[in-house]
């Protein structure tokens, strides 16, 4: 875990955005005038919330230091390469057990998911860079801690690594409410990543499309959808059963 830090002032934020540091958040003073667009512009290439705000605010983060009206909140969480979370599932031994979250953006529902995996053994996470929540100090507080302990990797292009993970002989199972086969079909038995869609539009088309399979968790209520994060924890439940006891 890397410890929450700040940034102040114009030239040291601007040089940890270059560097491609992990940056959660850009605070800019109302007032601030001066080279404070070419941050703005440049935070907003990388991704990178802005948010413009009073001077209290900013000096409150910066402990009454000098800020120029620019402060950058650090990462709170060192995020890890898809290879890592590959290499974590080799170590062990087991075959690779991924969850890909295809834009989630509620942090609880991150924090809840990232407990679920790391209780039953996930060997890793892979989030999208874009429109999706990060790993903040909600989803650390939500997670119980278990983020400490679980691999997420964060990448431009969903599509793209489910390609690269299929490469490396990964089975891909996408998640739909309104799939044909239930989850209880699959024997898990196999390397694997699953896909859970986000809170309001489940998972894209095109990731569904890319899916080897694409299951259901059959509902009897008058709801059509479970919680992502419920949903994530009844499928992870199903492979650690289904993988019990075998190689
Ligand atoms: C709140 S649901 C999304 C609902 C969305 N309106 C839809 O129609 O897909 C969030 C995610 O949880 C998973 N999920 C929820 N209920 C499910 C179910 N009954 N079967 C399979 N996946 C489910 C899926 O990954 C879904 O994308």
């Amino acid at each position: 875990m890397e410890e929450q830090n700040v940034i102040l002032g114009r030239n040291p934020v601007i040089e940890a955005i270059k560097s491609g540091k992990e940056i959660e958040k850009i605070y800019v003073s109302k007032t601030a005038g001066g080279n404070i667009s070419k941050i703005i512009n440049l935070a907003k290439e990388a991704g990178i919330v802005v948010s413009t705000t009073d001077n209290d605010i900013l000096s409150k983060l910066a402990g009454s230091q000098n800020h120029q009206g620019v402060v950058a909140v650090g990462a709170v969480y060192k995020y890890f390469d898809v290879d890592d979370l590959l290499e974590y599932a080799e170590q062990r031994k087991e075959k690779p057990f991924l969850l890909i979250l295809d834009e989630i953006t509620d942090p609880h529902n991150l924090g809840a998911i990232i407990r679920s995996a790391e209780a039953f053994g996930v060997h890793g996470i892979i989030i999208p860079k874009r429109r999706a929540v990060g790993v903040n100090a909600t989803v650390v507080k939500t997670s119980a801690g278990a983020v400490e302990h679980m691999r997420i990797a964060k990448v431009s292009n969903i599509n793209n690594t489910i390609r690269g993970l299929k490469e490396r002989g990964l089975w891909i199972v996408g998640t739909d409410v309104n799939a044909g086969k239930s989850f209880e079909e699959l024997d898990y038995d196999f390397p694997l990543a699953i896909v859970i869609g986000s809170e309001g539009k489940g998972v894209s088309k095109l990731v569904l499309q890319n899916c080897d399979f694409v299951v259901k968790i059959p509902m009897k209520g008058k709801i059509n959808s479970l919680n992502a994060s419920v949903a994530a924890s009844i499928l992870i439940y199903q492979v650690v059963s289904k993988r019990k006891g075998k190689a």
